[in-house]
């Protein structure tokens, strides 16, 4: 589990985070949702340790990250998968080579038990045919997929992933957030993902995290959010007429 207690982070005069305070729960899929601008990439960097808060703490399973000595905090960077916008995979390795790189870089394993282990997590996202293949060669689903892989290789307790479903087709977008749904409820992660996906907030919103002007307007599950009068998630979730009549079709079959 992840506590995030009255996070502050700004820059110069600038404040971005305003006193987040929020759980997100191992075996469960969270979302943060918000506008452009909204303080998501600030907040999900603080979560990584990319930023330290000014004020607040987030504390991993009862470990507050600010405080950890460098052998704990090396320990936590283990701990964590991150599945980057765009992938981020090595187009000059084979997807071996990529699922196998923090293997190499954290552990001592024999190459056998690494490839073992790649082979697992690679048939987890069912690619088990494409060890030797190039990101160039493979779809965006597939390098997603890839990308998945290489972010669990390390059985991580959490995974952080940043707009999961860009540049993926709708039906591609929606079998790789199953796919994430899936592995954190088998491995019990706790993930977090950023996303303007509303299809995603939808389908895999267990917690949702809305922030507005840096700050938590609201936070609930996708169940919830069908029902919410709350102004500001209403204007920004149904903002398309397509989940204006999803809502008004679930509000109707619910009265
Ligand atoms: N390193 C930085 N230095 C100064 N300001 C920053 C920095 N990083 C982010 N900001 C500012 O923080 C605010 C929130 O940015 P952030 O990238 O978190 O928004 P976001 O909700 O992720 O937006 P988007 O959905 O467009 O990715 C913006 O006003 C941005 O300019």
């Amino acid at each position: 589990m992840i506590e995030v207690k009255n996070l502050h982070k700004g820059f110069g005069d600038v404040k971005v985070l305003k006193g987040i305070t929020t759980t997100f729960e191992a075996g469960k899929t969270s979302l943060i949702i918000g506008q452009s601008g909204s303080g998501k990439t600030v907040f999900l960097k603080s979560l990584i340790g990319l930023h330290e808060p000014e004020e607040g703490t987030i504390s991993f399973d009862g470990r507050i990250n600010t405080e950890f000595t460098i052998e704990a905090k090396r320990q936590w960077r283990q701990e964590i998968g991150m599945v980057f916008q765009g992938s981020a995979l090595f187009d000059s390795q084979t997807v071996e080579e990529n699922v196998m790189f923090p293997l190499k870089m954290f552990t001592k394993k024999p190459l056998d038990e690494m490839l073992d282990r790649v082979n697992f997590v690679l048939k987890r996202v069912n690619l088990e045919d494409s060890n030797k293949k190039f990101p160039g060669e493979l779809s965006g689903g597939m390098q997603k997929r890839v990308a998945i892989a290489r972010a669990i290789v390390m059985n991580p307790k959490y995974l952080f992933c940043d707009e999961p479903n860009s540049g993926l087709d709708p039906q591609t977008a929606i079998v790789i957030d199953n796919l994430i749904q899936e592995i954190t409820d088998e491995y019990k992660i706790t993930t977090v993902i950023n996303t303007h996906d509303m299809n995603s907030v939808m389908e895999i919103g267990e917690k949702i995290l809305f922030l507005r002007n840096g700050k938590k307007a609201w936070e609930g599950s996708s169940e919830e959010i069908f029902k919410t009068d709350n102004e500001a998630v209403v204007s920004f979730v149904y903002s398309s007429n397509l989940f204006k009549k999803v809502r008004e079709a679930y509000l109707n079959e619910k009265s």
